[in-house]
């Protein structure tokens, strides 16, 4: 059938789904996926490259968390908010990265596809709040990229000693700085999109070669650091304005620092051992958070506090008179100029200080580089300036290698466009996407402000992190996922759980359990949510456009007076979010717990409960002028769901029940070193049809040019458990139960759509289009 005949028919297949909408709605946007329907897709589409090994994971973790985040943001978020204490920040925000890291790493060994978050929350709570998912992660990696982008022409000016505000470093649109067209970052941005699509293995091993480089001119940075500082300049601890809700300001402002761990669940079906995944995780974020740690501390010991004066911030913004009338000036200990152990860099350098005078000129960015030079190191900002760029030039390596990977995970359920899950042969890499996505990066960091983008980044990750946690605490206590398949390819029933025979509701009936684990899911992120929005509203969070606090009255210029508010319902709040979580562990016993990596019977519900406490919070101390924007991007979102996914979805799965009533195929899958290989014998094996692939195409033609043909024997290579350590003889099987080899489960074409779902009504439409996907 000629294309466009085909285009045409499609066209027609599409607007008879959108006419159905109210319909497809109630039966797919809540749908859940199983493990082996993802397997399938996986198996399907053909495999891509087994290149990553334990230590290649590690440092591709710490290559995109390890950017330039450290560089950018430790300095501004102390300047502004926390004073010394953005060392606790850091600490905040590294708790909140490692607990919401142990749930992804449990999830993440459990289902070991592309498309990490999206993935887990599509087996969990269906294809709505995945696509939700996928959409905060598009917003994490896009925006996230754009923003590293952005900061590199500003250290490759510095290192080459031009200036960063002029081209071709930048063309300016406005006087502000960072509101040009950046065309450097366009470009690096394709560079490293031409340098994946060179191959996975050349991509890993650029990856842990830079990072290690990496690595150590950040060991340079803290030593050099430390030679220049002084404890006095810890004194005071906080910043004398916002003082404890600094703290969680300035967390929330450098969890940017901490995104991108879940790149690591992104490369799942590229690894060598899925057992690694878990441990690379953990490993990142306790490496990045150590070394964040001690960085923050150089800086803070290297500067005056008084330089976190409020007053030095919002003066240039306010004015002097403004400032003073709000009483600004009296909140500092010290007049700002005569701080002893920082001088404005030469760029700013004032006038003789005249007590007016003073406070404008005084203003002045703090940030590694400014403060070495403030200390008359003035090598060490070609280090820092390094460090930068090659933080910058991983991350974004990364970063583009896992948006591929999580847009062809969501191509292959037809949520995108299919031709973004074509695997290329040559390289078995998502080569399409990569490009594609490439050039979509490339635009938006010539054109995106990078102030804009590093909040709507934190957002995006809390979110998407948020929504794994759920599902992680979800999936543990459900009664429904007692029966599933696991990863070794066994039906696993319930495990046998101490801590589930003990509480009480497991007298409660199945029906009855399930409710209450609904109920108590929602209350935790009720009340968390409404904690959050309490502590918000009475701490001055609020700034206009313009970056002037909203809420602005005398208090905010008197420290006695400042968290007055706080107090007595934040500590109900916290009372509250205690005994819901309590209440979960009494009412609701756990149905069961994965073989591999898991947080253990104990943590649970505690843990997963404190890591959406803390998601939540973060998002809640995020500057509210953002929540327009996020409002805005998500109500796009849904309308895009509905106009372009959820029809696509509809008839890709009505497609695969048609061939199903056909031709029922059932393909034996089975776990062999480590990877699932069609089983050659066994039951329902199709005789002829050597490969998964190659049935389905049998089948009735579903598929048909939308599956990449498997590259080379079509063996389907997707990884299983613990696979390789039992591959090697190492003899690791779960709990003794099952080995890997020779474990086998059934992936069952388009049987699955008739087991899973709902049956479509037929579209009216004809069979050929039925038969093609939109390419
Ligand atoms: N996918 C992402 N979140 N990418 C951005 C990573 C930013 C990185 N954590 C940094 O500090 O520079």
């Amino acid at each position: 059938m000629p294309r466009f005949a085909v285009t045409i028919a499609y066209i027609k297949e599409h607007i008879a789904a959108l006419l159905q909408t109210h319909q497809t709605f109630k039966r797919i946007a809540f749908r859940r996926r199983t493990l082996e329907e993802e397997l399938q897709e996986a198996v399907l589409r053909g495999s891509l490259r087994k290149a990553f090994g334990g230590l290649d994971l590690l440092l591709l973790g710490l290559g995109i968390v390890i950017g330039s985040g450290w560089a950018q943001l430790t300095g501004s978020a102390a300047q502004q908010y926390a004073g010394p204490a953005i060392v606790i920040s850091y600490l905040v925000a590294g708790l909140t990265a490692l607990l919401s890291g142990t749930c992804y790493a449990e999830l993440c060994t459990e289902y070991p596809v592309s498309g990490g978050a999206f993935s887990y929350v599509l087996v969990t709570f269906g294809e709505l709040p995945a696509f939700i998912t996928l959409s905060g992660l598009v917003l994490e990696y896009a925006l996230g990229m754009a923003a590293v982008a952005r900061g590199f022409s500003d250290y490759l000016a510095t290192l080459i000693g031009a200036d960063p505000t002029s081209p071709p470093f930048e063309f300016a649109v406005s006087q502000d700085k960072g509101h040009g067209f950046d065309i450097v970052a366009a470009v690096i941005i394709m560079v490293m999109s031409v340098l994946l699509s060179l191959g996975v293995r050349e991509s890993a091993w650029f990856i842990s070669g830079v990072t290690l480089v990496k690595l150590v001119l950040l060991l340079i940075v803290c030593v050099a650091s430390y030679t220049q500082g002084s404890t006095d300049n810890m004194n005071p601890f906080t910043n004398t304005v916002w003082d404890a809700d600094g703290i969680f300001m300035g967390s929330s402002i450098i969890f940017f620092s901490f995104t991108g761990y879940d790149a690591i669940g992104n490369a799942a079906e590229e690894v060598q051992n899925v057992a690694h995944l878990p441990w690379a995780i953990m490993g990142t974020v306790l490496t990045s958070t150590t070394i964040y740690l001690m960085l923050a501390l150089g800086l803070a010991l290297m500067i005056c506090p008084t330089i976190a004066c409020p007053a030095l911030f919002f003066m240039p913004i306010l004015g002097t008179k403004a400032c003073s009338d709000l009483g600004l000036v009296a909140g500092c200990t010290d007049p700002p100029c005569t701080c002893p152990t920082i001088a404005p860099t030469p760029a700013a350098a004032p006038a003789a200080p005249s007590p007016d005078a003073a406070p404008t000129n005084c203003y002045l960015a703090v940030n590694f580089i400014s403060a070495f030079l403030a200390h008359g190191m003035v090598w060490m900002q070609y280090i820092v300036s390094l460090a930068a760029l090659f933080g910058i030039v991983t991350a974004l390596t990364v970063g583009l290698f896992s948006l591929s990977r999580i847009v062809m995970a969501a191509s292959r359920d037809w949520l995108l466009p299919p031709f973004l899950a074509r695997i290329s042969p040559r390289t078995q890499t998502p080569l399409v996407a990569q490009m594609v996505f490439g050039v979509i990066i490339a635009l938006l960091a010539m054109l995106v402000e990078v102030d804009a983008a590093t909040s709507l980044v934190s957002f995006g990750t809390l979110i998407t992190l948020w929504m794994v946690c759920n599902a992680q605490l979800f999936r543990r206590y459900t009664p429904e996922v007692q029966m599933r398949f696991t990863r070794y390819g066994t039906v696993e029933v319930a495990a046998k759980i101490d801590t589930g025979s003990r509480v009480p509701g497991r007298l409660l009936s199945q029906r009855v359990r399930s409710i209450l684990v609904w109920l108590h899911l929602a209350l935790i992120n009720a009340v968390t949510i409404g904690m959050a929005s309490y502590y918000a509203d009475t701490s001055y969070v609020d700034t206009t456009p313009f970056g002037e606090p909203v809420n602005w009255d005398e208090n905010a210029c008197n420290p006695a007076a400042q968290n007055k508010h706080h107090s007595p319902y934040a500590t109900l709040f916290v009372l509250g979010w205690f005994l819901v979580t309590l209440s979960f562990q009494l009412c609701c016993p756990m149905e069961y717990q994965p073989e591999g990596f898991h947080i253990p019977w104990w943590l649970m519900p505690w843990l997963p409960s404190v890591a959406i406490a803390l998601l939540v919070f973060s998002v809640g101390s995020l500057p509210r002028t953002e929540y327009w924007k996020i409002a805005i991007y998500f109500g796009i979102v849904v309308l895009l769901y509905l106009l372009f996914s959820l029809p696509m979805s509809y008839i890709k799965h009505s497609r695969a029940d048609r061939a199903d009533a056909e031709e029922l195929k059932v393909v034996e899958l089975a776990c062999v070193n480590g990877h699932w290989q069609p089983a050659r014998t066994g039951p329902g094996y199709v005789t002829g049809a050597m490969h998964p692939a190659t049935s389905a195409h049998s089948s009735a033609g579903t598929h048909k040019d939308s599956l990449p043909h498997p590259p080379g024997n079509g063996s389907s290579d997707i990884a299983c458990g613990s696979g390789s350590a039992d591959a090697k003889g190492s003899g690791r099987s779960g709990s003794g139960r099952h080995g890997a080899n020779g474990r086998r489960t059934r992936i069952r074409g388009a049987q699955a759509a008739q087991q899973q779902h709902v049956r479509h009504q037929p579209l009216p439409t004809t069979r050929e289009a039925g038969e093609q996907a939109p390419s």
